[in-house]
């Protein structure tokens, strides 16, 4: 009882330092626009914001849309982790959503993974909390109900190429500057298991472990030809492209497509049952040598 107490305390300190804002008049369910034949109803859009990321649903639709915003690269700090998680959940709740785009609102970056500065010169406890907020990102995100696109227009390496490879679909932008790939061997340190699972899941093992062991980050092109992104488009097709993905995955009845998910994506039970320990502070220490 008392570790469920001071669980709750953890969440409600994290909640309130991530500055997270809801709607004053926000009803608990969003009308159920998304199942009305769709031209019944005008468009109608809801938004809701925190200091890191900026949601937007059309009830039309059923689709969201998820903006990174955290300058000066989107990286996954504990707050940004925290505000993704509440978002995430809020929309899965909602039942007006069904679907999700991923995308981000800095120019040239989808995500530059995981805050480095999270990782250096904290306590032991800090670094059980940001990694109990990485691991959750993940669990919910692979796991989620909803129909997940990445959009991506801008480099991803490492965490932020976890973050699209938890997604049902990847569109990324063609740009001979973007980068995307889990490149944490070149920083000298090893890609956790649910990491790699779930990049073997998208472009096979014999791929996945060379690029692995190299700590590659591939080119836009590249990343198409070996799977890690379905399909490359202009800059100014990718909302359009996104639309059209999510129409397509959308057409199917719900139930259906998330127990075939959930079927595909066992790595997720995995993580979820077992509860990996948390890295001790020496095993940050020595990895980032601070
Ligand atoms: C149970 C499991 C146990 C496992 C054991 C675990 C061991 C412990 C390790 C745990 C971690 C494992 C998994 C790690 C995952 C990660 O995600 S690690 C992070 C990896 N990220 C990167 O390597 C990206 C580095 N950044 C870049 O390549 C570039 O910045 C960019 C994203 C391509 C953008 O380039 P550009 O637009 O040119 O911007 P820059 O000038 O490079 O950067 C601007 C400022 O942003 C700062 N910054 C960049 N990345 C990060 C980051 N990840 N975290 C924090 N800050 C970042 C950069 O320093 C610049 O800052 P200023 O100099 O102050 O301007």
């Amino acid at each position: 009882m008392a570790a469920v107490a001071a669980a709750a305390g953890t969440f409600a300190r994290r909640m309130a330092r991530s500055g997270v804002l809801f709607p004053r008049s926000s009803p608990q369910v969003w009308p159920q626009a998304a199942r009305q034949p769709p031209g019944l109803l005008p468009a109608q859009r809801r938004a809701f914001s925190n200091n890191k990321i900026l949601v937007e649903l059309d009830t039309s639709s059923g689709v969201a849309t998820m903006k990174f915003k955290s300058p000066p690269v989107n990286s996954l700090s504990l707050d940004f982790l925290t505000e993704f998680c509440i978002s995430l959940e809020k929309l899965e709740n909602d039942r007006a959503c069904r679907g999700l785009i991923i995308t981000s609102a800095i120019p040239r970056v989808f995500s530059s993974g995981l805050d480095i500065t999270e990782m250096c010169g904290k306590s032991t406890e800090h670094y059980a909390e940001f990694w109990r907020a990485v691991q959750e990102m993940w669990i919910r995100l692979y796991g989620s109900n909803l129909v997940t696109v990445a959009a991506i227009n801008g480099s991803s390496p490492a965490g932020g190429c976890l973050i699209a490879l938890s997604c049902d679909y990847r569109i990324m932008v063609e740009n001979p500057k973007y980068v995307i790939g889990l490149n944490e061997a070149q920083l000298g340190i090893v890609a956790p298991f649910w990491f790699k699972d779930t990049f073997v899941n998208a472009v096979g093992h014999r791929a996945a472990e060379r690029s692995l062991q190299l700590g590659l980050l591939h080119s836009v092109p590249e990343a198409h030809r070996m799977g890690l992104v379905d399909e490359v488009v202009p800059e100014e097709k990718l909302q359009e492209k996104a639309v059209a993905v999510m129409a397509q995955w959308l057409a199917l009845p719900d139930h259906a497509r998330q127990l075939t998910k959930s079927m595909m994506r066992k790595t997720f039970r995995t993580l979820s049952s077992s509860h990996p320990k948390t890295p001790s502070r020496s095993h940050f220490q020595r990895t980032w040598r601070c």
